[in-house]
């Protein structure tokens, strides 16, 4: 059957108050791999994300170019896919292509509190936080203001809600006295109703010991995204999680891991060894939101992903996210960067 291929490069505004490891995101650049073979067709989102990725857009966009073209002359797309959000991207785009992708989605996630004013310390905004009425479980950001005052935040927040559970992210932003501050001025109550926190302490050994001395269920998110990244670090059946042990969640970025199926694998020898895993975005566009959904209904039904991160844009792309009046922007309209 006939194979074509094409590649669009996407540029999306996104919202001023976008800060990651520092620095300000003002637009959102990556890639749409769309593969057509007869009459069925793929697409993948390929998006490295700034302070977290190695690979730049510049780089991804040329690996996925050069993948294509092999894919497009009926060789196999994923032997030069080295990237993460290359190898990610393209599998996607394979496995749409082979009705491999459920179509079906539940398209919930865990809201993404804002944290502006909470941050600020303004008297009373932690508990003033507009929380969804059914929502179980919402997701806050720590290590912005002083572990105190992120403490007070959690515990006034969850007074505020009586049902509600917190994950919880540090993003590596403390030491680990300064994690036991945060620990300190938590009230006891509270530690079961924080269904786990993310990279507290700089050092994982410091998260570990941290999690040990406070009973607060820890994840691992960008140690896990190191981990992968280690040339030894393999997936076959020797590879156990211990060197990621003590975490009871793996939060899995399909743009920063690699292939869905090096994802699925994780996914399965955590499970192994009672470890959760939750999808999680990496600011990818509503096109790669909606397809990660999707992954997330099926790879991991009993888990809600960590996706309410369209509000950080200011379009869409191509597909609507359930619900968002953000404005779409079509493929057709962005740059192709090439077409078999
Ligand atoms: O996981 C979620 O609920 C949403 C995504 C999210 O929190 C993140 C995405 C990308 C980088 C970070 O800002 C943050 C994270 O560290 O998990
Ligand atoms: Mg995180």
């Amino acid at each position: 059957m006939t194979r074509s291929a094409s590649l669009y490069r996407y540029r999306l505004p996104m919202d001023t108050g976008v800060i990651l490891r520092g620095r300000r995101l003002t637009e959102r650049i990556g890639y749409i791999a769309e593969l057509r073979e007869g009459a069925r067709i793929g697409r993948g989102e390929i998006a490295p994300l700034p302070g977290f990725s190695v690979e730049c857009a510049d780089q991804a966009g040329q690996q996925s170019l050069h993948a294509l073209k092999r894919w497009v002359a009926g060789q196999d797309i994923m032997a030069c896919a080295r990237w993460p959000s290359v190898a990610f991207g393209l599998s996607m785009a394979a496995l749409e292509l082979q009705g491999e992708l459920p179509i079906t989605a539940r398209y919930q996630t865990v809201p993404l509190l804002s944290h502006e004013s909470v941050n600020a310390g303004a008297e009373g905004a932690a508990a003033n936080l507009s929380v969804p009425a059914d929502c179980r479980f919402a997701k806050l950001k720590l290590g912005r203001g002083s572990p105190q005052q992120d403490a007070i935040n959690v515990s006034a927040l969850l007074k505020a809600h009586p049902s509600l559970m917190l994950r919880l992210d540090a993003n590596c932003a403390w030491s680990l006295p300064q994690a036991r501050e945060f620990a300190r001025h938590l009230a006891p109550a509270h530690v079961s109703r924080i269904a786990f926190i993310e990279e507290p302490c700089q050092r994982p050994a410091d998260c570990l010991t941290f999690s040990k001395e406070t009973g607060l269920a820890l994840a691992w998110d960008e140690t896990l995204q190191a981990a992968v990244r280690q040339p030894d670090f393999t997936l076959d059946t020797d590879f156990r999680l211990d060197s990621l042990s003590g975490a009871n969640t793996l939060v899995i970025k399909p743009t920063l891991i690699g292939s869905v199926q090096r994802c699925i694998a994780l996914i399965r020898q955590a499970q192994q060894t009672g470890t959760k895993a939750v999808i999680s975005a990496s600011l990818e566009s509503s096109l790669g939101l909606t397809q990660l959904a999707r992954l997330s209904c099926w790879l991991l039904p009993g888990s809600v992903p960590g996706l309410d991160t369209l509000s950080l844009f200011r379009s869409q792309l191509e597909l609507t996210w359930p619900g968002s009046t953000l404005p779409v922007k079509l493929l057709q309209q962005q740059t192709r960067v090439w077409h078999s």
